[in-house]
């Protein structure tokens, strides 16, 4: 499964920025956006953004912590991060930003480490939605937070028919055109699997987080779950 996972990700590398732009009418910034505020990472924070893929909120990451903080995104695709390392060469001066190839599920980094983390549309593809909170809880500073931006079902009925629709007949005819029908395909089935922002919240208590919220955001088709250590 996890190498199935990678096998997505590294395909659909050379599209997905564009498509992400393209299909989402550009609006995946702002949510990025908001999750990076709502990690309320500051300038000298030591930060981390876990399946930080090409780095989109990596970088946004490193605008907030500045030239004083820090910043590891940590992937598993290597096709993905080898783009945000591309990207990353485009700016000037360099963001302080470490790659690291790895799973989220065994971060290489020591208990209590930091001060602030991200996770974009990471949590709803790892194996272990649980064991990938704990790891979060880990590496966080208690007191830290963690923001985790992801797609979300609307409670309301007809938005989530809106959701669907969207994604059968715009997301998966437009990457089949590109010759990745398959990849954009599995969106749908990992939505319905994925817990509710209820179910976030629970399962974030019952790893120990002091405070927890789910923000739904786009008309709850995306949800960003605020964690406290
Ligand atoms: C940045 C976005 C999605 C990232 C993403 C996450 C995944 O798990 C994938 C899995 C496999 C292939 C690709 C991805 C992937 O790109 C969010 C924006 C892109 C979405 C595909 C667009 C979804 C739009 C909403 C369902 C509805 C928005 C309607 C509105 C009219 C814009
Ligand atoms: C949809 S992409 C999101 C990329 C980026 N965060 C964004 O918002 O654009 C999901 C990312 O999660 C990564 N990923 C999934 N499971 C992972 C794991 N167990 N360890 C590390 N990365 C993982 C994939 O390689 C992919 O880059």
């Amino acid at each position: 499964m996890t190498n199935e996972i990678r096998t997505i990700f590294n395909r659909i590398a050379p599209v997905y920025d564009q498509l992400n732009d393209q299909l989402s009418l550009g609006q995946h910034r702002i949510w990025k956006e908001m999750t990076v505020k709502w990690s309320a990472a500051k300038p000298g924070d030591t930060s981390l953004d876990l399946c930080c893929g090409t780095g989109d909120l990596t970088f946004r990451l490193a605008r907030r912590v500045g030239r004083t903080g820090k910043v590891y995104g940590v992937d598993f695709s290597p096709n993905l991060l080898n783009n945000a390392q591309e990207r990353c060469k485009n700016y000037y001066p360099q963001p302080p930003i470490n790659w690291l190839e790895g799973d989220v599920l065994n971060l290489p980094f020591e208990t209590n480490y930091f001060d602030a983390a991200t996770m974009g549309y990471g949590l709803r593809n790892v194996k272990n939605i649980v064991k990938s909170l704990q790891e979060i809880y880990r590496v966080l500073k208690p007191g830290a937070k963690a923001a985790i931006l992801d797609f979300h079902r609307p409670s309301h009925q007809q938005l989530r028919a809106v959701q669907q629709w969207y994604l059968d007949n715009c997301v998966v005819p437009i990457a089949t055109n590109l010759g990745l029908k398959e990849e954009y395909a599995y969106i749908s089935p990992s939505l319905d699997r994925f817990p509710t922002g209820r179910e976030q919240i629970e399962l974030a208590r019952q790893v120990g987080f002091q405070e927890v919220t789910h923000y739904p955001i786009a008309n709850g088709m995306m949800g960003v779950l605020v964690v406290i250590r």
